[in-house]
Order: structure tokens, then C-alpha cells, then sequence
């Protein structure tokens, strides 16, 4: 059975193991999809949603508008495990402590475990309500060129060093209760939406 839910406008299966990696997307790339297939091997999950945000709290520049980035994302993909949502837009949350409880809530059967790159942990610290995130759900973290070792030292691992699990463990996180999160060591793919940005890339719109 399918939880689906109207105002998140995700059609999730009960019980399902369901990554969520939240993004910019300005534009989607390579890298996003690189991770995305390591998290569903490794972390067993079932479902990765890329939740296209209306816009990164800690960016002072806003990104192409959401229609653009979600149509972008959507001609990347060809994986039908992988869905591109705008729940954040619809829900009208922007930090990612309040998407997590709202969608929690409304999706209370599945079970959701946050997806980043190495150097969003390295700055976790700095997003609203951190300890919340890493209270609420389990954490899949996956390396990123130049953040390897913000897994050993950034604020966020070192208050939670206890909760880390081991990478060989990594296909039991999903079923962790929070906090527990986990540190992928994957080989690595050197891509950035700054990058495109710079080169004049990205898409037909830009
Ligand atoms: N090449 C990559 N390797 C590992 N993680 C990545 C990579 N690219 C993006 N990510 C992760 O994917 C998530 C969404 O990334 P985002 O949309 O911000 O892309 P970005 O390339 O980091 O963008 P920007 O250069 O504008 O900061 C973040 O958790 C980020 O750490
Ligand atoms: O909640 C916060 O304070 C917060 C601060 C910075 C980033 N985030 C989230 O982290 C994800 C990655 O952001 P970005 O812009 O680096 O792609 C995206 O889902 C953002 O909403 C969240």
C-alpha cells in the first residue's frame, strides 16, 4: 500500500527505506546522480526523493527559478526509484529542521533517512535547529571532493561521534533510530553546480 499524501504530493510505500537529498539543484548534475545510486546500494533504500528547495537559507544569491530546476532534474534522471519533488515549495517550508517534521508527519509510516555531501556536514552546525535533523531522522553522509575529513572533525560528527555507524553497517541505517548517521567513503566524482554555473552550463533555460 502506497502512503500518498496531497499536500507533500508524494506517493510513498508504507515501510519503505526512502532517502531524502535536499538541493539546490542549480543545476542538477552528475554528481547528484552519482551519489543518489551509491545512497540506494549502500544505506538499502528503496526510494531517493531530491527535494528541489525553493531556495538555501545560507545562499545570499537565489537560484534559477523552481520550475526550470525541477524540469532540469527530471531530464537527468532515468531511474524510477528516484523521484523529483517540490514538497518544500508546497508544504512552504525552507529550513530543512521544519520539512523533516512536516514530512515525517504526514508520511509517518516510511521510514526517511537525509542524504548529503561531505560538505554539508562540515557546515551542518550552522543550519537552523541542526541537533533537531540529526535528533529526528538517520543521516547518510557521502564523501565529496576536498570533505573527506569533515566525517572526523566537523562540529556536527564530533557531537554526535557516538551515534556514527560503521560504513560496513551502512544498509542497516535506515532502520537506526535517530541519532545515527553514516559516513560513505565512495569513490568520488569532482562536479559542482558552481562549476556548470561558471562555464555557462546547465540547461537550455539558462
Ligand atoms: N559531486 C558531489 N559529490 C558529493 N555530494 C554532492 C556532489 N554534488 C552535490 N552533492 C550534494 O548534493 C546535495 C545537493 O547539492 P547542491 O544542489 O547544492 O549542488 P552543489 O553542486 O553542491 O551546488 P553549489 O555548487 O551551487 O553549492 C548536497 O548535499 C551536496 O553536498
Ligand atoms: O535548514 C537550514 O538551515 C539549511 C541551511 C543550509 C542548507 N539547507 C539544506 O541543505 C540542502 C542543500 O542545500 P544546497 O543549497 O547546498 O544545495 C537543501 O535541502 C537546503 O535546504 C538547510
Amino acid at each position: 500500500m502506497a502512503d500518498s499524501n496531497a499536500i507533500t504530493g508524494l506517493r510513498l510505500p508504507r515501510g519503505a527505506r526512502v532517502g531524502l537529498l535536499g538541493g539546490s539543484f542549480d543545476p542538477a548534475h552528475e554528481g547528484h546522480v552519482h551519489i543518489t545510486r551509491e545512497a540506494l546500494k549502500r544505506f538499502g533504500l528503496d526510494r531517493v526523493v531530491w527535494l528541489v528547495s525553493p531556495g538555501n537559507p545560507l545562499k545570499p544569491r537565489g537560484p534559477a527559478p523552481l520550475e526550470d530546476r525541477l524540469a532540469e532534474a527530471r531530464a537527468l534522471v532515468d531511474d524510477p526509484r528516484v523521484t523529483i519533488s517540490d514538497a518544500e515549495a508546497r508544504l512552504g517550508t525552507r529550513y530543512t529542521s521544519q520539512t523533516l517534521a512536516r514530512l515525517c508527519g504526514r508520511h509517518s509510516e516510511v521510514r526517511f533517512v537525509w542524504l548529503m555531501g561531505a560538505d554539508n556536514l562540515r557546515q551542518l552546525h550552522r543550519w537552523d535547529n541542526w541537533r533537531a535533523i540529526m535528533d529526528r531522522v538517520p543521516v547518510g553522509v557521502l564523501a565529496r571532493p576536498g570533505d573527506r575529513m569533515s566525517a572526523q572533525t566537523s562540529v556536527a560528527a564530533r557531537v554526535y561521534a557516538r551515534a556514527r555507524l560503521p560504513q560496513a553497517a551502512s544498509h542497516l541505517l535506515p532502520l537506526m533510530a535517530a541519532p545515527a548517521w553514516c559516513f560513505l567513503n565512495v569513490p568520488m566524482m569532482a562536479v559542482s553546480s558552481t562549476e556548470i554555473r561558471a562555464g555557462g552550463g546547465g540547461g537550455a533555460k539558462r
